[in-house]
C-alpha cells in the first residue's frame, strides 16, 4: 500500500520545516521532499495548510490507571500511591486493563500520540492487544512490585511478557522489564530482575529519583543516592528508561552517562505531585536522551503530550530564569525523535527516508495558527491538540479528520465508564 502526503509543511529532522511530498511504501516513508515521478500511490492525502511531524511517543505511562482520572487529585505521591490508588489497582481484573487501555488509547490517538511506553500489570497481554488492534505502538513493561508477596510470579509473567511479545504485532510491540522503584523492590529483587532481563536482552523501565524522600530514604537505607544504590544491584547493564529523574546530584548524572540511561521527564505529573523540576537543561547540555511522558492519568491528569511539550518548554524556563531554556524545537524533538530513540526504537521519530510511518497531521487553520512565522513555535507554544487531525503508524491510517479509523469510540467510552463505576464504587 503506497500513501502520498501532498502539499504538506513537513518537520525536518534538522529542525527545518519545508513544503513538502512524503511518500509512504508500505510501513515506511520512502521520500520526503521530492518524490519519484513514478512513485504510485494508492491513497493521496491532501496536505495544503497541515503541519507534519513524527508522531509524539509518550515515554512513561500506565496506560489502564486512565480509568483512575479525576478519582484521587491534590496529595503527596506516597498518601496517593498508598491511600487511594493501591487499594483501588488491587481489585482491577483482565478486562479493566483492557477497556482502561483502550480508553488511553483513544485519548492518545486523538492528540497524535503514534507509541507509548507502559509500566503497568497484571495482564498487560491484554494492552498488547489494545496495541494489536488500535494499530498504536508501545513498548509494554510488567509493573514489579518487589515487595508483594507474589513478586517471583510478576518477573514471570514480564519474562512471558517478553517471549510471547517482543517484536510482535508486526514489530509494532516490544517488551522491556518494568521494576516499578527502588523503594518497592529490595535490591536482592532488583538483582534478580537484572539477571532475568539480562538473560532475556531485555531492557528496563524504572521510576527513579522522583521526589526528595525517595533520595533521602534510600541514602538512610543504603548508604548511597538512588543512581549508586541501583547501579550497584546491575540493573542498568542491559539499557535503561529511567523516568522521572528529578532529583539529581553530580554523580547522579555521571552515572546516567556511564550507562546510557535515557530519561522520561514528565513535567505535568511532576508538577501536579509537587516533585519538583528535574535538571532537564543540564541534562540536554551533557548530551543525555531526554524524552517525555504524561505519566498516568491519576497524576496528570491527561495523556496529552502536546501539553508536555508545551510544559517542558515553559517550565525550566522559570525555573532557571532563562527564557532560552528548552527552546520550542527541543521541546518538540524530547515529545518525538528523543522519545523514540529512548525506547530504543532507532528507525521511529524522524519525518525521512527508511523511518517508519508514524506521522502525525495537525490542522493549521484557525486562530491558534494563526498568522504563521514559524510553525514549531505556534506547536510548542499556541496549538492545541484539538488541531490534530491526521494520525499514521506503520503507513497505517489510525485517524483522519478526527475520526478514529481503527477503534470504536464510544463503544470504548461507554465500558471504561462501567468499569470505572464497579472498581471505585
Ligand atoms: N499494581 C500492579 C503493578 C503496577 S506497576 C505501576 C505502578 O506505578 C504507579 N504509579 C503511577 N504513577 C507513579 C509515579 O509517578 N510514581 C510512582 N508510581 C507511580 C501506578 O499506580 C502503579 O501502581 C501489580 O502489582 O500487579
Ligand atoms: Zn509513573
Amino acid at each position: 500500500m503506497n500513501t502520498l502526503i501532498k502539499n504538506v509543511t513537513a518537520l525536518l529532522p534538522d529542525g527545518t520545516t519545508a513544503t513538502a511530498n512524503i511518500a509512504i511504501t508500505d510501513d515506511r516513508i520512502t521520500a520526503v521532499g521530492d518524490v519519484p515521478h513514478d512513485f504510485h500511490a494508492d491513497k493521496v492525502i491532501d496536505g495544503t495548510a497541515h503541519f507534519a511531524i513524527p508522531g509524539f511517543v509518550n515515554a512513561h505511562t500506565h496506560a489502564s490507571m486512565t480509568l483512575l482520572r479525576s478519582y484521587a487529585d491534590d496529595m503527596k505521591l506516597m498518601d496517593w500511591l498508598e491511600q487511594m490508588i493501591w487499594p483501588v489497582e488491587a481489585k482491577l481484573r483482565s478486562d479493566d486493563i483492557y477497556w482502561g487501555a483502550m480508553l488511553a488509547a483513544v485519548e492518545m490517538i486523538h492528540s497524535g500520540t503514534t507509541c507509548f511506553a507502559d509500566m503497568y500489570g497484571p495482564d498487560m497481554e491484554r494492552v498488547a492487544e489494545v496495541v494489536e488492534q488500535s494499530g498504536m505502538r508501545g513498548v509494554l513493561s510488567r509493573g514489579l512490585i518487589g515487595v508483594a508477596p507474589d513478586s517471583d510470579k510478576k518477573l514471570e509473567e514480564n519474562a512471558a511478557l517478553y517471549e510471547n511479545f517482543h517484536g510482535a504485532a508486526d514489530g509494532r510491540i516490544t517488551v522491556m522489564f518494568g521494576p516499578h522503584a527502588l523503594y518497592t523492590c529490595p535490591p536482592d529483587y532488583l538483582k534478580r530482575v537484572a539477571e532475568k532481563a539480562q538473560a532475556l536482552g531485555a531492557e528496563v523501565h524504572i521510576h527513579m529519583s522522583e521526589t526528595v524522600g525517595e533520595v533521602e530514604n534510600c541514602i538512610n537505607q543504603y548508604g548511597k543516592r538512588p543512581f549508586a544504590h541501583v547501579a550497584s544491584t546491575g540493573l542498568f547493564e542491559n539499557g535503561t528508561l529511567a523516568a522521572h529523574c528529578v532529583h539529581l546530584d553530580d554523580e547522579d548524572i555521571d552515572i546516567i552517562k556511564k550507562y546510557h540511561i535515557r530519561v522520561a521527564h514528565n513535567p505535568g505529573s511532576n508538577m501536579k505531585l509537587a516533585s519538583g523540576t528535574a535538571p532537564v537543561p543540564r541534562l540536554l547540555e551533557e548530551g543525555i536522551c531526554v524524552a517525555l511522558g504524561t505519566d498516568g492519568a491519576s497524576s496528570n491528569n491527561n495523556l496529552d503530550m502536546l501539553d508536555e511539550v508545551q510544559l517542558a518548554a515553559l517550565m525550566h524556563k522559570v525555573h532557571t530564569l532563562d527564557p532560552l531554556a528548552v527552546p520550542a524545537l527541543t521541546a518538540v524533538k524530547m515529545g518525538t525523535e528523543y522519545g523514540a530513540q529512548a525506547l530504543s526504537l532507532h528507525d521511529v521519530g524522524r519525518l525521512q527516508a527508511g523511518d517508519k510511518a508514524d506521522i502525525v497531521l495537525f490542522s493549521m487553520h484557525g486562530a491558534a495558527w494563526t498568522p504563521c512565522y514559524n510553525p514549531v513555535s505556534l506547536l510548542a507554544y499556541s496549538a492545541k491538540s484539538s488541531s490534530v487531525d491526521t494520525v499514521m503508524v506503520d503507513g497505517k491510517i489510525l485517524m483522519e479528520n478526527g475520526v478514529l479509523k481503527t477503534l470504536d469510540e464510544e463503544r470504548i467510552l461507554y465500558e471504561a465508564q462501567r468499569v470505572a463505576d464497579r472498581l471505585t464504587k
